[in-house]
């Protein structure tokens, strides 16, 4: 039966460094597990936050009837009762270790997966650790959710060169972590207005081109973190969402938007072209011709509207918005975390290589436009303060 939750090797080397009673057994020494420590044991069991997977549940339970009842002796269930089967199969191969032995690793067990979920939490607090160190982010992961917080208030939460950098890290982070869910959501009154337009005002000795070059190789890598991304992501948008905010959320799995949120990609009015795909999810997800409206000619949704057309999955009242939306997150992540991360990769599997070619190909066509007059003069008039959107 596969695992459904696996140790990594570190983290095992850790908890068993942080607790004293694996040590012993592994090291031979003698302990016996009283049967007060066993019924504690068996209520501290029921306090535990995460499924610890079907196989450590099975070995839990084959321990319990061990220390119990003694060895399995009862006939071997039928080929079609899989459940029982599976019981009987764990308790069997404990043999004929005494009642005691299994009492003592029962305890142990229990101990082991109690602990393995305090010191992860405190860890996460700690000055080494990537999470905390994010400049333009706050990463955290509770609840098995890890939430990327796009934290540049004071600027709208604008994407700047290293908040692209930031969250492609924190991306493959949350890739590769134990959370079930990835969250993006902002802070303050935005979700996030964009690239940040300064982006393109920072031009080095080497001039425009290379500056368009290095740009059109960061929106390439950043884009295809989204498009690769092995687990449910979930956007929560807070707030209104301009250009790539926007164009990006055919990306994600799941969108949820307060009703005060606003969805603009204005890219005609910027000289500019579509970015993050929508040139192909927009016009998939909604038709051609409402597509249109947003990437040639600047409309901006309101969350109502954006719901019709298929970008976002449910629009939630503003004052209750973080309420209800993160209670559905939480029921959630309690789902199996790789039967949701296989049925993602089912869904979004088949297009993978037509997203990356229409990423591809929409980076060549911005690095083109970057280096036009009409988006040289857009972005000119904006710190100028002679246009907003
Ligand atoms: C590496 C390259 C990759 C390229 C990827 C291609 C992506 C394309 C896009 O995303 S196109 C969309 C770009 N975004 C915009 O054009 C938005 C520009 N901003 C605005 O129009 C307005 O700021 C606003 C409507 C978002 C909000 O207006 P308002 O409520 O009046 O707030 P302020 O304008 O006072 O904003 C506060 C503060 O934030 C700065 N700021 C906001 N957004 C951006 C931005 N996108 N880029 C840079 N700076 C931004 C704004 O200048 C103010 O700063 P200040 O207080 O004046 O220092």
């Amino acid at each position: 039966m596969a695992s459904l939750f696996k140790l990594g090797r570190s983290r095992t080397i850790r908890l068993i460094q942080s607790f004293p009673a694996v040590k012993l057994h592994l090291t031979g020494a003698v302990m016996r597990a009283t049967e007060v420590e066993f019924d504690k044991a068996k209520e501290h069991l029921k306090t535990l936050k995460n499924d610890p997977g079907n196989d450590t549940k099975l070995r839990i339970y084959a321990l319990f009837k061990q220390a119990t009842q003694g060895s399995c002796s009862s006939p071997k269930p039928g080929m079609l009762d899989f459940v029982n089967k599976a019981k009987w199969e764990a308790w069997n191969s404990l043999g004929n270790i005494s009642k005691e032995d299994a009492r003592q690793k029962y305890v142990d067990l229990v101990g082991t997966l109690i602990s393995s979920e305090a010191p992860i939490q405190k860890e996460a607090t700690t000055a080494g650790d990537p999470k905390s160190s994010y400049q333009t982010l706050q990463v955290t992961t509770e609840n098995n959710i890890t939430t990327i917080l796009l934290n540049r208030p004071e600027k709208k939460n604008a994407i700047s060169r290293k908040m692209y950098e930031e969250i492609m890290q924190a991306l493959e982070q949350a890739g590769k972590d134990d959370s079930v869910l990835t969250v993006m959501t902002g802070s303050g009154d935005y979700y996030c207005s964009g690239n940040d337009l300064s982006n393109f005002t920072q031009v080095g000795a080497e001039g425009v081109e290379k500056l368009a070059r290095d740009s059109g190789e960061l929106l390439t890598r950043y884009v295809s973190h989204f498009i690769d991304f092995p687990k449910p992501l979930i956007a929560v948008v807070n707030g209104p969402a301009v250009g790539i905010a926007v164009t990006g959320l055919g990306l994600f799995d799941v969108v949820y938007a307060t009703d005060r949120a606003t969805f603009h990609a204005p890219f005609s009015q910027l000289g500019q072209s579509p970015e993050g795909c929508s040139s192909y999810t927009f016009p998939k997800m909604m038709g051609t011709a409402k597509a249109n409206e947003i990437l040639l000619f600047n409309k901006k949704l309101t969350a109502a509207q954006a719901c019709d057309l298929g970008l976002v999955t449910e629009v939630f009242p503003d004052n209750t918005f973080q309420q209800e939306v993160w209670k559905k997150l939480r029921a959630y992540a309690k789902l199996p975390k790789d039967s949701l991360r296989y049925s993602k990769q089912l869904i979004r599997g088949m297009e993978k290589e037509k997203l990356h070619a229409v990423n591809a190909q929409e980076c060549v066509r911005l690095q083109e436009r970057w280096l036009s007059e009409e988006c040289m003069n857009a972005i000119m008039s904006f710190f100028q303060n002679k246009s907003k959107l």
